[in-house]
């Protein structure tokens, strides 16, 4: 550094080189809305956008980022399995990355497109999208609209194409590249390059990349909300940073409103009951659960590996950490260990919806 710059900017500076925070991007994704909304402001971190949801976890095990913000589940489609199969670990990639906060979004879909080039302006709800031929989107998205899809562009014997991609913004991109009128330069038909292409996405991503409104709030449920999670390093050593310690989650994350906790755990698939006797070590500690999921474990077909969210948290000080309640999660965690094949605590956090 040159020796001319100011205490102030070297603060500012290793500030900036430890406060990276990774999201699936391209920017304008939801999960990018959630990591502004979680406090993770562009003044003061350093937002990356990454590809996919399991670049995320590499970002944060590989310590280039400080925090990692993934979707975990939605309100109308369920849990996301790429979210899950990056906790899960099962080739021992992201064995220190751990959820250390969850951020809350209500999700409103827009059809984004071209409008019709006889459609004039102000086309949008009611008539403004039969000029659609393939729609791009998150496989979330395209799970959240699955009703309006099939009523309004997958009814009377048309069928839009539905093409997967790694999130609705990555779909606005792609849409927006699609923006010749049809019969431009001799394109017929409406492929690729007949701005017959649309997107699922959000009204920001529309705005970003310049598309028109072709239909609002198409979600089929008007309550769609997504639970985003923050990923950290645990023994967050901030390789890359400002080997200064540990980054703090803003104000916003942080708290004392009650916590949860997940573990994972594999039971004996031969032992009846193995999985109820695990399970009855919360009933028995009354600690609630607010999720239950499983993934193929891997191990041989059809064998799972079970995510237990519950109610509580045994790692926060001056919260339950020394009291009995935490005691009492401490006691449900070594109960847990014992009875399962393997298990693994995968972080404890502040609860935003106590
Ligand atoms: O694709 C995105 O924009 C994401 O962030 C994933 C997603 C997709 C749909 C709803 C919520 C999150």
């Amino acid at each position: 550094m040159a020796s001319s710059s100011s205490s102030t900017e070297q603060q500012s500076d290793r500030r900036t080189a430890a406060a990276a925070v990774a999201f699936l991007g391209p920017i304008t994704s939801y999960t990018h809305q959630a990591t502004r909304n979680g406090g993770f402001d562009e003044q003061n971190w350093a937002l990356i956008p990454v590809t996919n949801i399991i670049d995320v976890f590499g970002e944060v095990q590989s310590g280039r980022a400080c925090f990692g913000v993934v979707p975990f589940e939605n309100s109308t489609h369920g849990t996301v399995t790429q979210c899950l199969s990056g906790l899960a670990d099962r080739s021992s990639r992201y064995p220190d990355v751990s959820v250390c906060a969850e951020i809350y979004l209500d999700v409103h879909h827009y059809l984004l497109g071209h409008k019709a080039s006889n459609s004039g302006s102000g086309a949008d709800e009611g008539g403004g999208f039969g000029h659609v031929k393939r729609i791009y989107s998150h496989p979330q998205a395209f799970g959240q609209t699955v009703n309006w899809v099939a009523e309004n562009l997958r009814s009377g014997g048309r069928a839009v194409e539905c093409i997967e991609v790694s999130s609705t913004s990555r779909a606005a991109e792609l849409a927006a590249l699609d923006n010749r009128r049809s019969g431009e330069d001799g394109e017929e038909g409406g492929g690729p390059g007949s701005s017959s292409s649309a997107a699922i996405a959000s009204q920001m991503a529309g705005e970003h990349f310049g598309l028109d409104v072709l239909a609002r709030n198409i979600e089929d449920r008007a309550d769609n909300v997504t639970r985003f999670f923050v990923l950290e390093r645990h023994n967050n050593k901030n390789e890359g940073g400002d080997g200064n310690g540990k980054a703090q989650l803003p104000e916003k994350l942080a708290g004392r409103k009650g916590h949860k906790t997940l573990v994972s755990f594999t039971v004996s698939h031969r032992k009846p009951g193995a999985l109820a006797d695990v399970l009855d070590v919360f009933r028995r500690r009354q600690l609630n659960l607010t999720s239950i999921n499983s993934l193929p474990s891997l191990v041989e077909p059809f064998n799972y590996l079970f995510f237990v969210e519950f109610e509580g948290s045994s790692r926060h000080e001056g919260g339950e950490k020394d009291d009995a309640a935490g005691k009492n999660v401490e006691g449900a965690m070594q109960e847990v260990a014992k009875l399962a094949e393997r298990s693994r605590w995968l972080g404890s956090w502040v609860n935003q919806r106590s």
